[in-house]
């Protein structure tokens, strides 16, 4: 029986470092060992926050604290070199999305993980909120009968002129690999594989070299339709970030609160509160320890990692050329071994 807490790193002590302090700070199972930042500076107040040490250098911590596993939270090109140095020391990785800004790129990664003991995957923080886990299970539960359409909106105003986010050496894309990487994950989650694509850029507000608003359609292999809106440019200000429409019912998985209304129901069935960020981060990190321990999937598993990639790819080939894109599944599929 284990009865330690896994020994964690952090790699890239910047914004969203900042909700995975709060995470190990609620977590039983994981322990924050070490903290490592380009900037040793950045890295020491994070460090010092968690009672941990501080690095430069993240293989100095790998050596330096016995860590086992380790989550990435650095820009997304520096991606498959952090992971697959670390697969090859067969350190777990947490990679936060999206896993990689190409496919050739997640090639690469996956090659590492299947020559190491250790578990790679991806963070992508929504499939961990209660009620999204919850929705999924109330639609396989028929409640809304079959499911015919599905509609994901994450739009806020955020400036992104000055952030790494719309330099497209760095991130890979705009809003479509950014907030999108969410997207398709949820997408999948709930539809299953996603066979075709299309999607249309917005005006482009923000002088910036990428996309920052898109429409994306998409029809699952399942025949079910869905629509997904991406923006940082403008605030659709709507309750719900997930509205299912069903046969026999709606489901909407909303900020503050979710609920599903059956066609014979007067009134909505409130099934959960909202979206909780901490609660979110905190069961995506038990889940990983859990996955470690076990030997048992993630939630999201690298097959699903990998078509994420796969289905952002399509989505990049779609915009580009206007027209329907096929989403390949070669990468995801030939995952065999997990
Ligand atoms: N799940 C979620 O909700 C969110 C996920 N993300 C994802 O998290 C990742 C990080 O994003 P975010 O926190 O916003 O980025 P930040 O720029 O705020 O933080 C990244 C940190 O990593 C440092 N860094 C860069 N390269 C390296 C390296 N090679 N080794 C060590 N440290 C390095 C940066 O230093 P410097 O600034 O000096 O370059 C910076 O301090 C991205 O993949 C992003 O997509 C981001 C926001 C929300
Ligand atoms: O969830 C998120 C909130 O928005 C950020 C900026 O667009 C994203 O990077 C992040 O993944």
């Amino acid at each position: 029986m284990i009865t330690h807490a896994t020994r964690f790193g952090l790699i890239g002590a910047g914004a969203i470092a900042q909700s995975y302090l709060l995470a190990f700070e609620k977590s039983k199972d994981a322990q924050l060992v070490g903290v490592t930042d380009i900037s040793l500076e950045a890295a020491t107040a994070m460090a010092e926050r968690a009672h941990c040490s501080a690095f430069s250098d993240y293989l100095a911590m790998i050596e330096e604290t016995d860590c086992e596993a380790v989550v990435l939270c650095t820009p997304p090109v520096t991606h498959p070199e952090i992971t697959c140095e670390l697969l090859k020391r067969n350190i777990h990785v947490l990679c936060e999305k999206p896993l990689a800004v190409g496919l050739s790129e997640a090639k690469l990664m996956l090659a590492a993980a299947e020559e190491s003991t250790a578990i790679l995957t991806m963070a992508s923080k929504f499939r961990y909120s209660s009620d999204i886990v919850a929705a999924k299970s109330l639609i396989a539960s028929g409640v809304i009968g079959d499911v015919v359409l599905f509609e994901n909106a994450f739009t806020a105003r955020v400036d992104m002129s000055h952030r790494w986010n719309s330099d497209p050496s760095i991130s890979g894309g705009g809003v479509l690999i950014d907030n999108g990487t969410h997207s398709v994950d949820i997408t999948r989650y709930f539809l299953g594989p996603i066979a075709e694509i299309r999607v249309v850029e917005g005006l482009r507000i923000q002088d910036i070299a990428v996309e920052d608003t898109v429409q994306i359609f998409v029809r699952s292999a399942s025949g079910v339709m869905g629509s997904i809106d991406l923006s940082w440019s403008l605030n659709k200000e709507l309750d719900n970030y997930v509205s299912i429409y069903g046969s026999a019912g709606t489901l909407h998985v909303g900020w503050k609160e979710s609920k599903y209304r059956r066609a014979e129901d007067e009134q909505w069935t409130i099934f959960g509160n909202g979206y909780n960020k901490v609660d979110a981060f905190t069961n995506q990190l038990n889940d990983f320890v859990t996955s470690i321990r076990s030997g048992e999937l993630p939630r999201i598993s690298l097959q699903d990692a990998l078509a994420s990639v796969e289905v952002i790819d399509a989505c990049y080939n779609a915009m580009w050329e206007s027209s329907w894109s096929q989403v390949g599944s070669e990468l995801s599929e030939s995952v065999g071994f997990q």
